[in-house]
């Protein structure tokens, strides 16, 4: 544990594989304190996702890999009997989260590469075991690289100088490494283009200020911090050329689920004539979601709205309304900015065509 702050150096890797456990980050408690959590059991790493130890769509995806890989490693039989296996823990894994689809991908990968596991002659269960960890490094590595073609191709769209709105950590700490929404504000930072983000401090649970605030901080980018009804005051005075977000879901029309305010945020830059970009992995698009209204949107518990500053701050018995994401409408997105480029509207002929080849 590290509760001194000033004493991070450098880049702060939210999911670790180390030596056999999964060491994450507890994103519960930044940015007062640094502690890492050793989980070694499928369980564990549900457990995490559940209570947003951690979370961010990409990094639940990497997480739930892992979990498959510890919920299978100590079990016993042949490839038949580990691909039971491999499916259990992942329709178990499944229910930890509904909204972010990378979830769904990642165990969908997982279960993919055990059934051609399956099918190979004379692999023994410890080649099986140590191939589905091999597959869940593998995911995480990709999303690093996946996270900076992302950064690359969104930077194309801004400027120096410019000011940039986000809403909710879309950073290094939600991803492999980078982020989606944040990577091009790194890259920015690293090639000396200066820009001036706002991070929308994003209740209930404050991910803007508590994360997002907390790492560009760290990588020393000029950011400021404000509530998130403060938004549209500092678009009407001219701080924001462009939104930057990112996403736990597109669906195939090109709505998009983001963090609940995300949809408001939307609708204030489309006012004042400010381009909202969307930035995330292929791995997000679910062409098999039609529009925004087939997402399934997870609602949390109130004590995150009437508790959520440690203290009670609403009357008991009231009632509550907590959904964690909203959906903005495809009509409010100028572009969705994917490692294989950008994709502009109409997005549902655009999307499709980012799956091919
Ligand atoms: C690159 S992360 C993209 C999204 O997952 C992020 O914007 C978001 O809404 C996260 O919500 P959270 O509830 O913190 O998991």
């Amino acid at each position: 544990m590290n509760d001194n702050i000033e004493e991070v150096q450098g880049w702060l890797q939210s999911v670790k594989w180390n030596n056999g456990r999964l060491d994450l980050l507890d994103q519960r408690l930044l940015p007062e304190t640094i502690e890492f959590l050793p989980l070694t059991t499928a369980q564990d790493v549900w457990e995490a996702i559940r209570h947003l130890k951690v979370r961010g769509a990409p990094a639940i995806g990497i997480s739930a890999a892992f979990g498959v890989y510890l919920g299978i490693r100590d079990a016993e039989g042949d490839a038949a009997a580990l691909l039971e296996e491999v499916r259990k823990q992942a329709e178990y894994l499944a229910t930890s989260r509904p909204t972010a689809v990378n979830l769904f991908w990642a165990l969908d990968r997982m279960k993919a590469r055990a059934e051609e596991l399956a099918g190979r002659q004379g692999l023994s269960p410890a080649g099986f075991k140590q191939a589905l960890l091999d597959e869940a490094l593998a995911i995480q590595a990709e999303d690093e690289e996946t996270c900076r073609l992302i950064g690359e191709h969104a930077l194309t769209l801004f400027q120096d100088g410019m000011g940039v709105l986000t809403h909710c950590n879309a950073g290094g700490l939600a991803t492999a490494r980078y982020g989606t929404a944040l990577a091009p504000i790194y890259l920015a930072q690293e090639r000396g283009i200066s820009l001036k983000v706002f991070a929308d401090e994003t209740r209930p649970v404050l991910q803007g200020a508590r994360l997002t605030a907390f790492e560009l901080q760290q990588a020393g980018v000029d950011v400021t911090l404000i509530c998130d009804n403060m938004a549209g005051m500092v678009m009407s005075k001219g701080w924001v050329q462009a939104v930057i977000v990112g996403t736990d879901r597109v669906a195939a029309n090109g709505d998009v689920a983001n963090k609940i305010g995300t949809y408001s945020v939307a609708v204030l830059a489309k006012a004042h004539g400010i381009p909202v970009y969307v930035a995330c992995p292929l791995s997000t698009v679910d062409l098999s979601t039609p529009t925004g209204a087939e997402i399934p949107i997870e609602e949390r518990p109130d004590e995150e709205i009437t508790e959520g500053f440690g203290k009670r701050t609403a009357p008991q018995g009231v009632k509550v309304f907590n959904p964690a994401f909203d959906v903005t409408p495809n009509e409010y997105v100028s572009a969705i900015i994917t490692e294989k480029g950008i994709v502009y509207p109409p997005f549902n002929v655009n999307l499709p065509k980012m799956f091919e080849a």
